[in-house]
């Protein structure tokens, strides 16, 4: 059953509307009117209740990944959950990680990856502009993943990391071949690197530092998930969708 605080994912019955809401959050406006979520509190999952308009929602306790999509704010360009996932699993990051990122952006990889190295790990996320790790810092408190994250401004391709013996580096930004040679001292023997790229010519320029650096294992892999109609009697392609996000790069500190 639902707690005060807990996220709920609200989907409209018999409609294609939805929204992630916080639960005992008092009364919150939707495109479909006016809901109190106040009456979720002790309300078995699969609760159904009616806006202000008589829209009626079904109450689903939300992911991590609903939340991220409905609920947080976005400063910078942010990961796409498919790329994210891609990225723990080339990362090896699970629970006890030490992980270092960088930049931080809204979050939002930073939250994937720390719901992943919970609950003895640590994912050390570095930016350089306040203003993106203001939001950042709201945006994980939200999810309650700040006691698995430590956020620094700093401009790593400067300054490198501080750190060091960590089981994974994870970069996404402008010039992470600036990073690499610090990624590799900041790494234990064996550990991973992961690069996310957009762009052909950002990804060559990473991947020369990859191998300049003397990294092994390099792999690049672009990540591609087509959603489909899921109709019966009309099941196919959906006729648009996200075509391209970027590459991941991934390579072992050898
Ligand atoms: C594409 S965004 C990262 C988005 C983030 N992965 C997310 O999913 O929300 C790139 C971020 O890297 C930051 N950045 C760029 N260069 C940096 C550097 N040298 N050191 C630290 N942060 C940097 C930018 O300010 C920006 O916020």
């Amino acid at each position: 059953m639902f707690k005060r605080g807990d996220w709920a994912l609200l989907l409209e019955v018999g409609g294609g509307y939805r929204t992630v809401a916080k639960v005992g959050g008092g009364v919150v406006q939707t495109i479909r009117g006016f809901l109190d979520l106040d009456a979720l509190v002790g309300a078995p999952y699969g609760s159904v209740l009616s806006s202000s308009l008589g829209v009626r929602f079904m109450a689903l306790p939300a992911t991590i990944f609903d939340v991220i999509e409905h609920r947080f704010k976005r400063k910078a360009q942010a990961i796409y959950p498919k790329d994210a996932v891609h990225i723990v699993r080339v990362a090896g990051v699970g629970p006890g990680s030490r992980v270092a990122e960088a930049g931080t952006g809204s979050g939002f990889l930073t939250a994937v990856l720390a719901w992943y190295v919970r609950p003895w790990g640590v994912v050390y996320s570095f930016e350089r502009r306040l203003d993106h790790l203001r939001v950042a810092v709201d945006n994980i408190r939200s999810v309650g993943l700040d006691p698995y994250v430590e956020l620094q401004l700093r401009d790593v391709s400067a300054s490198g990391f501080g750190l060091a013996g960590l089981d994974a580096v994870v970069l996404d930004m402008g010039d992470p071949w600036a990073a690499v040679p610090y990624a590799k001292e900041a790494l234990k023997p064996g550990g991973a690197l992961a690069i996310f790229s957009t762009t052909v010519e950002h990804l060559v320029k990473s991947l020369a530092a990859v191998e300049e650096a003397g990294f092994c294992e390099v792999s690049v892999e672009e990540v591609l998930a087509r959603r489909w109609k899921p109709t019966l009697g009309e099941v196919r392609p959906e006729t648009f969708g996200v075509v391209h996000t970027g590459w991941i790069i991934a390579a072992r500190n050898c």
